[in-house]
């Protein structure tokens, strides 16, 4: 029997740009984004109906029902699995949980069965595509343009979750200007990772602004993230909650995972890669 596991990494919007809206309410975006050496869990076993089943640390509250990501992926392929996912990942925070569960669950029946992973796949989510390629990538459209880079250095973060659940339509809705400018076309190359973090510091999140308005929590998080040793950029990912802190080692990102996470028991708080081979 065919057992297949996939991992669905933390997709990271290292910058987020609002650049426009289409007449269907859709926003244009022009982002980077990388993932994480840490994420959800995919197990798929062949059967003749699909269960889904939720564990993990962070399944409290996932819909366990058709409305669960995972379940949409197995329906759109078109194949039935025994399949398990175990959630590590907070959802509804700007890290793409769902929309990678989505897509790992995409290729692990995609192996399991020997049959393509459908080409169209926006339907599940504007993330989805972007979680597919699962490498760094520059996304722009609405989510469906995705361009696989090459050149961006793997770097040590911390990300941090303050406990918040955030419905990204809202934070969306309440941006006080959607025409704002995208990154450089070309984008610039970054001989060193420190050219790569100067150059971060330049761009933006626009969601970031209307997410604090709604979660002041958020602005603490960053504070606190900027305060610890070593911490060169903060900023939130996708809609939020989540915020990413990048270091200059990996000792002083796992310090300040530590600190964070022994001062604040509330927070959820991981050390990781993103972006590593
Ligand atoms: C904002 C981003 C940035 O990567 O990340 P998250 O905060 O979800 O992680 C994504 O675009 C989210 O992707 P995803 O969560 O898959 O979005 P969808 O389910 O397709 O859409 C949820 C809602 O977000 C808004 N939405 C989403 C994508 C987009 N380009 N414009 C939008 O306006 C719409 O209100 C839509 O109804
Ligand atoms: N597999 C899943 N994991 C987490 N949330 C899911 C999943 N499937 C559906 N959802 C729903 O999707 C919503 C968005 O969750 P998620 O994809 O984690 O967040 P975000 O879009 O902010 O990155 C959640 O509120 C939840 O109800």
């Amino acid at each position: 029997m065919t057992v297949v596991e996939a991992r669905a990494s933390a997709k990271i919007n290292l910058t987020l740009h609002v650049t426009g809206r289409r007449d269907d309410g859709y926003h244009l975006l022009d982002s980077l984004v990388v993932f994480a050496d840490f994420g959800d869990r995919i197990t798929v076993r062949p059967a003749t109906a699909t269960r889904l089943t939720v564990t993990g640390p962070m399944a409290a509250g996932v819909p366990v029902d058709a409305g669960n990501l995972v379940l949409k992926a197995a329906a759109l392929i078109g194949v039935s699995a025994d399949i398990m996912l175990e959630k590590y990942l907070p959802a509804a925070a700007g890290i793409g949980g769902g929309s990678s569960d989505a897509a790992a669950t995409l290729r692990a029946l995609s192996e399991m069965a020997g049959v393509a992973v459908p080409c169209d796949v926006l339907s599940l989510g504007a993330d989805v595509p972007v979680c597919l390629a699962g490498g760094a990538a520059w996304m722009r459209g609405i989510g469906e343009d995705v361009t696989p880079l090459a050149g961006v250095p793997p770097l040590y973060a911390v990300l941090v979750n303050p406990g918040v659940a955030v419905a990204t339509p809202e934070i969306f809705a309440g941006l006080t200007t959607r025409d704002n400018p995208a990154m450089p076309e070309p984008l610039p190359t970054w001989p060193e990772t420190s050219d790569f973090m100067a150059w971060l510091a330049t761009q933006r999140n626009d969601l970031q602004a209307p997410a604090i308005a709604k979660e002041p929590i958020i602005a603490e998080v960053l504070a606190t993230l900027l305060d610890t040793p070593g911490c060169q950029l903060a900023r939130m990912s996708g809609s939020g909650a989540t915020c990413f802190g990048l270091y200059d080692s990996a000792e002083r990102a796992s310090a300040a995972a530590g600190r964070l996470a022994q001062d604040r028991p509330g927070w959820w708080v991981v050390a990781t890669r993103l972006n590593a081979a």
